[in-house]
Order: structure tokens, then C-alpha cells, then sequence
């Protein structure tokens, strides 16, 4: 099942550098094994802001909702969420 997913991310500004440091770090580990396993396809910068949109593709709710629980920016993030389905005008369904 494909998700699109866009996450705004808010790290307080207080936080230490070093702690920060290490949670970028973690989060990106984390993104980068789950593209390679084909599971986060792929990972766009909105221009402009600290907020990505992410394509999933996952078994289903369940596993995307344990993907999402497991970024380690979680706890400073908002998402949004939004199934996607075939459109009958891709020309790659043709
Ligand atoms: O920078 C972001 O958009 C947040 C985040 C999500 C995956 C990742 O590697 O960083």
C-alpha cells in the first residue's frame, strides 16, 4: 500500500547541539535503512520549510503506523497522511 506522508519537524530551540547532533544522525540512519529495504521510497525537501514528503510503501496501516512511531523525530513532529490509490490517467498503467 502506498502512503504519501508529510512530516513537519520542530526541534525546540533549546535543545543541546550535541543531543541534536546525534538525533539527526539517528534519524537519518533510520530513513536510509528503511529506503534501501524499498519500504520509504522516496524522501522530498518542501522548498522553503523544515518539512518533507515521504512516499511509503508498506504492508499496510499497521506497519506504516510502526514506521512513523519509530523515526526518532517523532516526538517533535506533525504528520499528515494520505492513502494513495492508482489514477486511471498514468500513462504507466497503460
Ligand atoms: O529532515 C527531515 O525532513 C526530517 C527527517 C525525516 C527523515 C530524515 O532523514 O529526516
Amino acid at each position: 500500500m502506498l502512503f504519501a506522508v508529510r512530516m513537519d519537524v520542530s526541534v525546540p530551540q533549546d535543545m543541546d547541539a550535541q543531543a541534536k547532533a546525534e538525533l539527526l544522525a539517528a534519524e537519518k540512519d533510520y530513513s536510509q535503512d528503511l529506503q534501501r529495504k524499498g519500504e520509504w521510497q522516496s524522501i522530498w525537501r518542501c522548498v522553503g520549510e523544515y518539512a518533507n514528503i515521504s512516499i511509503f510503501d508498506v504492508a499496510g496501516n499497521e506497519r506504516l503506523h510502526e514506521i512513523l512511531w519509530g523515526l526518532p523525530l517523532f516526538p517533535y513532529m506533525t504528520m499528515d497522511i494520505t492513502p494513495l490509490a492508482e489514477h486511471p490517467s498514468d500513462i504507466s498503467l497503460d
